[in-house]
């Protein structure tokens, strides 16, 4: 469900050895180009996609399915699982964010959306063109339950794919969720040439103001530690393929964030969740200083006067 980079590149992975796939698109125009070419030209241009892969605009066509990959941005998942039949088959969120207004995590979005349907998680270090070009990737699947966790993580299991399962669905999504708001924190660090000991600086410091956040909402902190927390910070932190850190890039060499953000066609979720997660934060009473950096930067902020800012706290000691 959503067919954007990271809905065309999971339908890729998972039809690659034939298991048939339908790939929904709320646009029909995409659909047809899908289906006639075989490629998804807005979003992920590179992947050849599979016969097996049946692109479609008519979310009943989801009704019979086995389990739903829900993959549209994060602020729009409430609004499309709703439009969803309610067939109780197993929904997989993989979307990275909080819901905007309710504060709410996106498995409990779901929960309240779709109560009858067994509700887990997809996380980790997963650049889409990666996946759908069949490199190795692991991730964590995560639900509360280990026997809805297990059968699903044996489901979706590829030879180029590797769930590894979790109870800890809070821990998976608040890794996903946080990391992308540290991603543009990391691209302002390149934008404004603060070199890279700055930026492992900020991964750290940034992983722990996760790890604060992330106890304080009920999450593990070795879930935080994984896949879903530390190994996709890694990733989106040092790499222009990732678009949070990009969007960083940008605001980092002094570009306004109403013009960078007007450019995009592809979601940078970090940019919605940063003032989410400032109002999280606060709520949780949680210090989260660099995230807090990123939401004064969208909000069009100075680059030096923010910069300044972090650097001129008083002194504290390492740790969580
Ligand atoms: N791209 C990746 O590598 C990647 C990897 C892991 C997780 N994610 C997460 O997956 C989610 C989707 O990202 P993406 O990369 O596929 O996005 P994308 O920018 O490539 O595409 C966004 C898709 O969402 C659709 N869309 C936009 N608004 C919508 C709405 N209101 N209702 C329904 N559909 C809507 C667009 O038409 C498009 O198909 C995000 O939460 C992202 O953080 C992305
Ligand atoms: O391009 P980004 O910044 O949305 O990152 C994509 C994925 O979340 C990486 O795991």
């Amino acid at each position: 469900m959503g067919a954007g980079a990271w809905g065309t590149a999971l339908a890729q992975v998972l039809a690659a050895d034939g298991t048939p796939v339908r790939l929904w698109a709320r646009d029909p125009a995409l659909v047809a180009t899908i289906a006639a070419e075989r490629r998804n030209p807005v979003y992920l241009p590179t992947a050849a996609l599979s016969e097996a892969i049946r692109p479609t605009a008519d979310l009943d066509d989801l009704a019979e399915a086995e389990m739903v990959l829900v993959v549209t941005p994060a602020q729009a998942m409430r609004g499309v699982l709703r439009q969803l039949p309610q067939a109780g088959m197993p929904l997989i969120l993989c979307s990275k964010g909080i819901e905007a207004g309710t504060m709410k995590l996106l498995h409990a979005v779901a929960a309240e959306e779709h109560p009858g349907s067994p509700i887990a998680v997809l996380s980790g270090p997963t650049f889409a063109h990666e996946v759908a070009a069949g490199l190795p990737t692991a991730v964590t699947l995560a639900a509360a339950d280990r026997d809805v966790a297990g059968p699903l993580a044996r489901r979706i299991k590829r030879p180029s794919l590797r769930p590894y399962v979790s109870t800890d669905v809070a821990g998976a999504e608040i890794g996903g969720a946080v990391k992308n708001v540290l991603a543009i924190a990391c691209g302002v660090v390149e934008g404004a040439g603060l070199g890279q000991n700055a930026r492992a600086a900020v991964i750290a410091r940034g992983f722990a103001e996760m790890t604060r956040f992330g106890l304080a909402r009920g999450a593990r902190a070795e879930t935080l530690a994984g896949l879903s927390g530390l190994g996709d910070l890694v990733l989106t932190c040092s790499s222009t393929s990732s678009r949070n850190y990009s969007l960083g890039v940008g605001l980092g060499r002094g570009e306004p964030a109403t013009a960078l953000l007007a450019d995009r066609r592809t979601v940078a979720e970090g940019a919605f969740t940063a003032p989410v997660l400032h109002d999280a934060a606060a709520a949780a009473g949680v210090d989260m200083p660099v995230a807090e950096a990123v939401c004064r930067l969208l909000g069009g902020a100075n680059v030096g006067a923010v910069i300044e800012a972090l650097l001129s706290r008083p002194l504290r000691e390492e740790g969580i």
